[in-house]
C-alpha cells in the first residue's frame, strides 16, 4: 500500500489526504519518536526509539514507526534494519497503557489498527531485521523484538524481557501467542504466557526469547556481526524462505483483522480491565515514588 492510504488507514480520523499529511507532519514537528541512521554502504539503518520516559508504544510512535518501515522498505539500498532504544534502560515499555485506559471506543479501534499494521510490517519486513535489546522489554516491546530475525540482549540482570499481560489482568491476543509460540515453541509459551513470566538475561536466553547475551558495551557491535553474517545470505533466498515461515502466522491476523479490533475494543473498555489499568498505572507510580 502507499505511503498516502497507510497514512489515511492509520489515522482514519483525518478527512482528506491534506489532513492527514498536516496530521503527520505536525506530529513529526513537534517530535521524533523514531530516529533513522542509514549507513548507504553496509546497507544497514538502524531505527533507535526515543519517546522518552519509557519509549512506550503510542498511537503517534506507532504510526511514525510504521512510516519509517514503509521508507526503508521502498529504499533498495537498505538491506537490513536494527531497532534500539536511543537511551539504554529500556527498549519499550510495550503499548502505551495511556492508549488503553480512560479513552472512546474509537480512540481504542484506532490505536488497536496501528498496532496490528506495525506488527503485519514487522513481522513480514523484507530486510533482515535485528533486535538489539539495550534495556526492559516487556509486552509490546518484547512483541516488536519478537517479529525480528535476531535478537541481541544486553547483560544486565536490570533489564528484563517477557509477556506479561496477565500481570496486568489483561490477555495477549492470539498474533502475540502465535509469535511467541513461534519463538520459543509451546510449552514454554504455555508456562510463560500464563504466568505473565519476565526473563532476565541469563533465563532470556535459556528459553530461546533472546539469541544472544553480551557485555552491554558490546550490543550494538554484537548486533552488526549479526547483521553481516544474515547479509552474507542472498536476499531473494532468504527472504523467500521468510515468507514461507511467516505466512501462515501473518494469514491468522489478516483473515480476521476486523474481529480482532472488535474484540480489543470491547475487551479493554470492560469496566473490570479499565479498573485493572488503573491500579496498574497507579502501581507504578507508587513504584516510582
Ligand atoms: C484482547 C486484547 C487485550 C489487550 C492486550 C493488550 C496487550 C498489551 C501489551 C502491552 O504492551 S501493555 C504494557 C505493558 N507494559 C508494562 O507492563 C511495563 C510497565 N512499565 C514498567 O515496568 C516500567 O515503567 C519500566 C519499563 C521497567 C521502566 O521503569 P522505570 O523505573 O525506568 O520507569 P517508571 O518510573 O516505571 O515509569 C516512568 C513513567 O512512565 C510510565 N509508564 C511506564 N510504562 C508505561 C506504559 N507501558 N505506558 C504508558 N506509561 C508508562 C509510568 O507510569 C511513569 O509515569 P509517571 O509516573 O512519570 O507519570
Amino acid at each position: 500500500m502507499a505511503l498516502a492510504s497507510r497514512a489515511r488507514a492509520l489515522l482514519p480520523g483525518a478527512r482528506s489526504w491534506g489532513a492527514v499529511l498536516a496530521r503527520v507532519t505536525a506530529q513529526r514537528a513537534m517530535s521524533h519518536r523514531v530516529v533513522v541512521e542509514t549507513d548507504a554502504a553496509a546497507g544497514v539503518a538502524v531505527m533507535k526509539f526515543r519517546n522518552p520516559p519509557v519509549n512506550s508504544l503510542s498511537l503517534e510512535m506507532v504510526t511514525e514507526l510504521v512510516i519509517n518501515l514503509e521508507k526503508l522498505e521502498n529504499d533498495k539500498t537498505v538491506r537490513g534494519l536494527i531497532f534500539t532504544s536511543e537511551s539504554p534502560g529500556v527498549f519499550s515499555s510495550g503499548l502505551n497503557l495511556l492508549d488503553m485506559y480512560g479513552r472512546n471506543p474509537a480512540h481504542y479501534a484506532e490505536y488497536w489498527k496501528a498496532v496490528q499494521e506495525l506488527w503485519l510490517r514487522l513481522y513480514q519486513c523484507p530486510m533482515v531485521t535485528v533486535a538489539t535489546i539495550n534495556g526492559a522489554c516487556p509486552a509490546g516491546g518484547c512483541l516488536i523484538s519478537m517479529t525480528c530475525d535476531y535478537r541481541v540482549m544486553a547483560d544486565n540482570p536490570k533489564y528484563t524481557i517477557g509477556l506479561n499481560e496477565t500481570q496486568l489482568g489483561i490477555v495477549a491476543p492470539f498474533w502475540f501467542k502465535d509469535t511467541l509460540v513461534n519463538t520459543i515453541g509451546y510449552r514454554a509459551s504455555e508456562i510463560s504466557l500464563q504466568l505473565g513470566l519476565l526473563y532476565p538475561p541469563a533465563e532470556a536466553l535459556r528459553v530461546g526469547i533472546v539469541d544472544k547475551v553480551v557485555p552491554e558495551d558490546q550490543v550494538h557491535s554484537a548486533a552488526l556481526a549479526v547483521m553481516a553474517q544474515w547479509l552474507a545470505i542472498p536476499d531473494h533466498a532468504r527472504q523467500l524462505t521468510k515468507a514461507m515461515l511467516r505466512k501462515p502466522t501473518v494469514d491468522n491476523l489478516v483473515r480476521q483483522r476486523d474481529a480482532d479490533i472488535q474484540q480489543f475494543v470491547s475487551f479493554i473498555s470492560r469496566d473490570s480491565i479499565q479498573k485493572g489499568l488503573q491500579m496498574y498505572l497507579q502501581m507504578l507510580k507508587q513504584k516510582k515514588a
